[in-house]
């Protein structure tokens, strides 16, 4: 496989896991339990194993399979493969922020965030509110380029107050949760302008017709809020049409 980005090109081999001092878990979130499956007889208590996954849930899984330290996840980097030519394309500049998913200051997502070399990249002690921030930012910007076929910066100038107040719903159900997010709203919009060029991941499962990640997305938000004050109509919704979509396919 080749990585292409604007300044550089690198060669990535890939090999059965192995034993390794950090794992970074990069696989959708439905391959979550089968990606823990196959590192958990090559994982020991010491190891860290990081989630930079969108979506919720992906922390509980790999704790629950392995003896090492789980540390939670997020970025915002664009990557989009050109799955033919085995091309990785960089296609944002983003951000990278690692630490424990149950909120806390974690030395192993220090030593992480350090070793990610050029990438830009933090350890933060509020890894769980960073998580619902993410989720927020995914559940408003992600479905709206799955269904209107649109990259980043096209799907928020088009359908900007969609992605808003998807996001806003998300912050009510964080509270809900006793989890405090904070202008969730604006973090969508900023984060869709900030990588305008990028196909979302969701828009390049559409297009390559592979699933979606809409369970642990908008799903996840849905389910969240039963039983609770939290109302979450565009979230239901867009869920809804692209759970149509992924039966299409
Ligand atoms: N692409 C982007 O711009 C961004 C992606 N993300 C998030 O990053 C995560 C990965 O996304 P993305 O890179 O786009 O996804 P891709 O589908 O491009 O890559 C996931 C890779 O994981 C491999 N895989 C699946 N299961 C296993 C397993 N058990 N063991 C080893 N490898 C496995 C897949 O292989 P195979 O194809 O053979 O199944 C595939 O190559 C997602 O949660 C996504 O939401 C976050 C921000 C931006
Ligand atoms: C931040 C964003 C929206 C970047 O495209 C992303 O996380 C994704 O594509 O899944």
């Amino acid at each position: 496989m080749r990585a292409e980005s604007p300044s550089s090109r690198a060669r990535l081999f890939s090999t059965q896991p192995r034993s390794a001092d950090v794992t970074l878990v990069t696989v959708k979130s439905y391959d979550t339990r089968t990606a823990a499956e196959t590192l958990a007889p090559v994982t020991r208590e010491g190891d860290t194993v990081v989630s930079l996954q969108n979506g919720m849930g992906n922390e509980e899984v790999l704790d629950g399979a392995l003896d090492a330290t789980v540390l939670g996840g997020t970025a915002t980097y664009g990557a989009n493969l050109r799955v033919d030519e085995g091309v990785v394309v960089y296609a944002g500049e983003g951000h990278v922020v690692v630490g424990d998913y149950g909120g806390g200051w974690s030395h192993e997502a220090e030593r992480v965030a350090g070793a990610l070399g050029g990438v830009s990249s933090e350890a933060t002690d509020d890894m769980d509110v960073r998580l619902w921030e993410k989720l927020a930012v995914n559940a408003g910007v992600n479905p709206v380029t799955a269904l209107t076929d649109a990259r980043n910066g096209e799907a928020v100038e088009g359908a900007g107050d969609v992605i808003r107040k998807t996001a806003r719903e998300v912050e009510e159900v964080a509270a809900e949760h006793g989890v405090e997010v904070e202008e969730a709203p604006r973090r969508a919009v900023e984060t869709a302008r900030a990588t305008e060029g990028n196909v979302s991941s969701m828009l390049q499962d559409v297009r390559e017709g592979r699933r979606t990640e809409i369970d642990a997305l908008n799903g996840y938000v849905v389910e969240s809020a039963e039983g609770t004050e939290a109302s979450v109509p565009a979230n239901r919704l867009l869920a809804r049409l692209v759970r149509a979509v992924d039966r299409t396919k």
